[in-house]
């Protein structure tokens, strides 16, 4: 196991008590992403593993070793971990591709130079390499804190938040590029995010917080086959809650439905289209079941009674 977590205890004020006795344990060479609504904890729990926050009693153990944390570590953070936050912390007058290599070994420097171009290709900013940090928006300065972060080959790699600055086309190049590099190089990841969809094809295992409590920890897919609770379902985006009460009288198998877990049919149970939208790739829309509003998607636009199959 590569990092434990026992018994934890912190608050950032005595009025609220964020973590009371958190347990975790994270295996070597996984991909694990921390999720939940804002304010659940997610930077807190990042913070007080790299060492940048004082916990109050518990133990954080890192491949065997105890972590003291800032009142036993006089520069902050721990040597064995890196941390990409929201701030990106480069050197102002350094290149793009110099705070890359700032950790890099310069024996080489010919296979330094590669290995830094290797970095940018995978943050995609290889054609910024000479470029000053200062002269590079956001969500771009966080790219070269990325590559900076992977060039140490951490015994655990922390990143905060890494896609929150990117537009849509740009996280959907980096989390690829990236995801495939923690893989073949055999990192661990902690990565935070309060959207599921934007980890989800590559994350070994998912934590779910809420208000400092761990509430559920799973792999993905059996978190979506089995959300604990609605606060976990509403998380990977729209769905349909029934209570138990519910699903008895539905006579349903389960509490929470996506809209492509109902599918429409040629026969089944009756139910009455409210409104039938474009939606890109399906038709959203919204049907009344014997008094009770769903969201179900199509692939052609509806109206009238359908009938509902639940899958
Ligand atoms: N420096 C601080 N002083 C006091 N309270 C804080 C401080 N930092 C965070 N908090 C509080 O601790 C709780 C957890 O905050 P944290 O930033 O860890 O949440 P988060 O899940 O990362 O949120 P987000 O997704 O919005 O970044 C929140 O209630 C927040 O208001």
């Amino acid at each position: 196991m590569l990092l434990e977590i026992k018994n934890l205890h912190f608050s950032h004020n005595e009025n609220q008590k964020l973590f009371q006795n958190f347990n975790l344990k994270i295996d070597e060479g996984r991909i694990v992403a921390l999720a939940g609504e804002s304010g659940c904890g997610k930077s807190t729990l990042l913070n007080l593993i790299y060492g940048l926050l004082q916990w109050e009693s518990g133990e954080i153990i890192l491949d065997n070793e105890n972590l003291y944390g800032p009142k036993k570590n006089i520069v902050p953070g721990e040597t064995d971990i890196k941390m990409v936050a929201q701030t990106y912390d480069l050197m102002p007058y350094a290149t793009v591709a110099e705070n890359v290599g700032k950790f890099l070994s310069n024996i080489n420097l010919e296979k330094k130079k590669e290995k830094v171009i290797q970095l940018l290709e995978v943050v995609g900013m290889e054609n910024f390499a000479d470029i000053l940090p200062k002269n590079l928006s956001g969500g771009q300065q966080q790219r070269v804190a990325i590559a900076r972060s992977l060039s140490q080959m951490p015994k655990l790699l922390l990143l905060d938040e890494p896609f929150s600055s990117l537009d849509y086309s740009r996280k959907i190049e980096l989390r690829e590029r990236l995801f495939k590099y923690v893989k073949e190089n055999g990192l661990s990841l902690i990565i935070s995010t309060h959207d599921i969809q934007e980890i989800m094809p590559w994350t070994d295992r998912l934590i779910i917080l809420k208000d400092g409590r761990l509430i559920q920890s799973d792999s993905i897919k059996e978190t979506y086959e089995n959300p604990y609770t609605d606060y976990v379902a509403k998380l990977f985006g729209e769905v349909n809650i029934f209570s138990d009460e519910e699903k008895n009288h539905l006579n349903l198998s389960k509490n929470f439905y996506f809209p492509h877990q109902i599918n429409i049919t040629e026969s089944g149970l009756e139910a009455k289209v409210l409104e039938s939208r474009f939606a890109g790739s399906y038709f959203w829309n919204k049907i009344n079941f014997k008094g009770k509003n769903l969201v179900v998607y199509s692939e052609q636009e509806l109206s009238g009674n359908v009938y509902l199959e639940f899958v």
